[in-house]
């Protein structure tokens, strides 16, 4: 599988809607059913005997949640629901008290060994209501496991906004197709592992909202060096970073753009940085500016712009230089901190990916940064839609925008991520790539893929430094495949 695709609440029930008028009624809650109670099962030490409470909202989310109740309690489970809405899909809750179930009080929550959310699905709207909201404190403050039906209650499906209270999962069991806000914070930090159940949806859904590559998608993207390849034709990135107060955007940036494929890393920075360079990477061709010109660097496939910069007059004149070249641009950090003073600086001809973290892409719209955090989808498709170039977001889901194409989403980050510099590393992995060849989109979204999972990698559950993150790119590149070192030496079978 090459990509993960996710859809709106609309598209799930247009889809939804196409499918339920070729077949007898309540066939699709059925099958959703059977695999709730499946997916419940293997989650239990042992089903007979065990203590399970469905929290049952007033449409098809509980209804859902009663079938795998009755399903459980056929079982030997002791199943008790907890009716929180005015209505209760009547089918379903006769089913359950047929099976043995039986309806009880808010206190049987804390009791459960496992807790089944069916209180709302796609069909919520707004933070979650009273009974609902202090039942999902109450799934969230108890020792059993929770399951959330569809979608964590309190997360819209739609966003992953969290407005208030919201069920925290450990496994969601989603039906028919991913919901995007399941894929994006902070609605996937609540979602917990994700079961899909097929019910038969996917002849129905039209094209994603979202996109996330898989590991092979990303490995497919990624050029291997033909048999007669050189340094030029696999690409010359140049990186324009680093000022003689902030060195280390400028070594970082490097690091990243040297582990990520580029035949050639080309350095242009002040007399401080460029000795720092020099000094670490004796692999990267440095030319020492005292003008603010790239007019003597040599040919580059792509430039990386702005890391550790500064936002002086000799800066901006720099970012407009290579922003006047021909080659695909990657502006980050005090780059977009000099294009926010003036976004005209962004038209141009040339491919434009800009990667801001919250706070620079507040500084770009003029939206606030805890807004686009809580929004990340909306505002990253509307700063792609406004400023006219391929837009990477970071932050704990990192998403890419382009306008015309579903927004792609990395989930590989980790938060030992949120460490200084591991940005300045982003960059330099992503320019890689687009003087590679790749597209902004591609390059930021198999960027963001290799950044993520050299984190997890350099990480492994302990924290980790930006300098780590770019030395461990190539065994992310690696893993793609599941290929090891000796995996190459064996190749080598005539020699
Ligand atoms: N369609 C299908 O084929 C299939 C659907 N399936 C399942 O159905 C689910 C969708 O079911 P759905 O459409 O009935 O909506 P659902 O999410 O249960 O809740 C709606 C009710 O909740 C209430 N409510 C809303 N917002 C609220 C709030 N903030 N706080 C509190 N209450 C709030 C509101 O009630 P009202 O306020 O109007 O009384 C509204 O009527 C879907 O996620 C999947 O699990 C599967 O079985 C597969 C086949
Ligand atoms: N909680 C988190 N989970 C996953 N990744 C994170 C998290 N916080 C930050 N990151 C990632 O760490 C990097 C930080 O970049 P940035 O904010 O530019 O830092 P710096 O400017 O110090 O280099 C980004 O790639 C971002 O997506
Ligand atoms: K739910």
């Amino acid at each position: 599988m090459k990509m993960i695709a996710a859809y709106s609440a609309d598209q799930i029930r247009s889809a939804e809607q196409a499918l339920m008028a070729r077949l007898p009624e309540g066939t699709l809650m059925l099958r959703a059913a059977s695999g709730l109670a499946a997916a419940c099962a293997d989650l239990l030490p042992k089903v007979y005997g065990s203590r399970v409470v469905l929290l049952v909202g007033s449409g098809d989310n509980g209804g859902d949640a009663l079938y795998a109740g009755a399903v459980l309690a056929r079982r030997g489970a002791r199943v008790e629901a907890v009716l929180a809405g005015e209505r209760t899909h009547q089918a379903g809750l006769h089913a359950l008290q047929e099976a043995g179930g039986v309806v009880a009080g808010e206190d049987a929550v804390a009791a459960a060994e496992l807790i089944v959310d069916g209180l709302v699905g796609i069909g919520a709207s707004g933070a979650l209501r009273e009974p609902y909201a202090r039942l999902a404190e109450a799934a969230n403050a108890a020792a059993g496991l929770v399951v959330a039906v569809d979608v964590p209650s309190g997360v819209d499906a739609s966003s992953g906004r969290v407005a208030g209270a919201a069920v925290r999962a450990a496994l969601t069991v989603t039906m028919g197709a991913r919901k995007t806000g399941l894929l994006v914070d902070p609605g996937a930090g609540f979602a917990g592992r994700i079961e899909l159940v097929d019910i038969g949806l996917d002849a129905y859904l039209p094209g994603p909202d979202v996109t996330a590559l898989t590991r092979a998608g990303v490995a497919g993207r990624l050029p291997r060096p033909g048999h007669e390849t050189d340094k030029y034709r696999r690409g010359v990135v140049g990186i324009a970073a680093g000022s003689d107060q902030y060195t280390g955007a400028a070594v970082l940036a490097v690091g990243g753009a040297l582990r990520a494929g580029a035949g050639m890393v080309r350095y242009a920075g002040p007399g401080r940085p460029a000795a720092q360079v020099r000094a670490r990477w004796p692999e990267a061709v440095i030319t020492e500016l005292d003008e603010p010109s790239i007019d003597g660097v040599g040919r580059v496939q792509a430039w990386v712009v702005g890391p550790g910069l500064g936002t002086g007059r000799w800066a901006r004149e720099l970012v407009a230089r290579v922003l006047a070249s021909d080659v695909p641009v990657l502006v980050d950090a005090d780059g977009l901190n000099l294009v926010a003073k003036g976004v005209a600086l962004l038209r141009r001809t040339g491919p434009v990916l800009i990667t801001p973290h919250a706070g620079e892409l507040a500084r770009l719209t003029g939206a606030g940064r805890d807004e686009i955090e809580a929004g990340r989808l909306a505002h990253v498709r509307a700063a792609a839609a406004e400023l006219g170039v391929t837009v990477l977001l970071k932050g704990s889901t990192t998403v890419v925008a382009e306008e015309g194409s579903p927004v792609r989403v990395n989930g590989t980050g980790t938060p030992w991520l949120a460490a200084g510099g591991t940005g300045d590393v982003l960059s330099g992995i992503a320019g890689s790539l687009l003087a590679q060849g790749l597209s902004g989109y591609d390059a930021g979204s198999c960027g963001a893929y290799l950044h993520g999972l050299a984190a997890r990698i350099a990480a492994c559950g302990a924290p980790l430094t930006a300098a780590e993150v770019a030395e461990a790119v190539p065994a992310a590149i690696r893993a793609l495949s599941g290929e090891s070192a000796l995996d190459h030496a064996r190749e080598l079978t005539d020699w």
